[in-house]
């Protein structure tokens, strides 16, 4: 019987994560820390209509040609199930008995300008509620996860962190790359 060996890919530098959201990409240094080598972009990706999953597949295609290389991006939508998890205008959801939402969270990878990108999703269950905490990124102050009574504006970040979608799809990440085991052609640098 041949055994099956797969060799780990060659990747030609470190994953860019590219986003034009400074608070994004403090949320994802924080969560991984050094687990990844990666560096990070601000380009301003045009914002896309349709699917969660094939938004952040083809912000993954534009930025692995804006970079030539393998990239990380992702797309996060907080998702009314009232609406049937359309992500909508808030004040809509005001004529809606059903205030229950969930934060979805979709990583693309995409190895490089010509690879399909692999996607992650993390999802955290939660209501809509008045405004509560400080207004500094997005709807952070109107989304309570269930189990919780503070809104993901009045957590402490860690905490937030913990429990977010972001850190959920992150730690599907993580195990991708433990699994994979890439190697870089150029020194990985952990550029923070
Ligand atoms: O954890 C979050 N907590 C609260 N609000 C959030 C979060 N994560 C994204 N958001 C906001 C930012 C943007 O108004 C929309 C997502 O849009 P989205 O296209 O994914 O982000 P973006 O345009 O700001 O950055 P990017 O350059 O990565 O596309 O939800
Ligand atoms: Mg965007």
């Amino acid at each position: 019987m041949a055994a099956t060996v797969r060799a780990a890919a060659a990747l030609s530098q470190p994953v860019t994560f590219v986003t034009g959201n400074a608070k994004k990409l403090e949320e994802v240094r924080a969560i991984l820390g050094n687990s990844i080598p990666f560096r990070s972009l601000k380009i301003d990706l045009p914002e896309l209509q349709g699917e969660p999953e094939d938004i952040s597949k083809e912000k993954a295609r534009l930025a692995a040609k804006e970079v030539s290389g393998p990239v990380l991006v992702e797309d996060t939508c907080l998702c009314f199930n009232a609406l049937k998890g359309l992500p909508g205008l808030n004040n809509l959801l005001m004529a809606y008995e059903d205030k229950s939402a969930y934060a979805l969270c979709v990583f693309s990878l995409a190895l490089g300008p010509n690879a399909d990108p692999i996607t992650f999703l993390g999802k955290t269950p939660g209501k809509i509620v008045p405004s509560r905490g400080p207004n500094d990124f997005g709807w952070d102050p109107i989304f309570q996860p269930d189990g919780y009574d503070q809104t993901y504006a009045e957590m402490p970040k860690e905490e937030k962190n913990n429990i977010s979608h972001r850190s959920r799809a992150l730690a599907l990440v993580k195990s991708h790359f433990a699994e994979a085991k890439y190697t870089f052609e150029t020194e990985p640098s952990i550029q923070q």
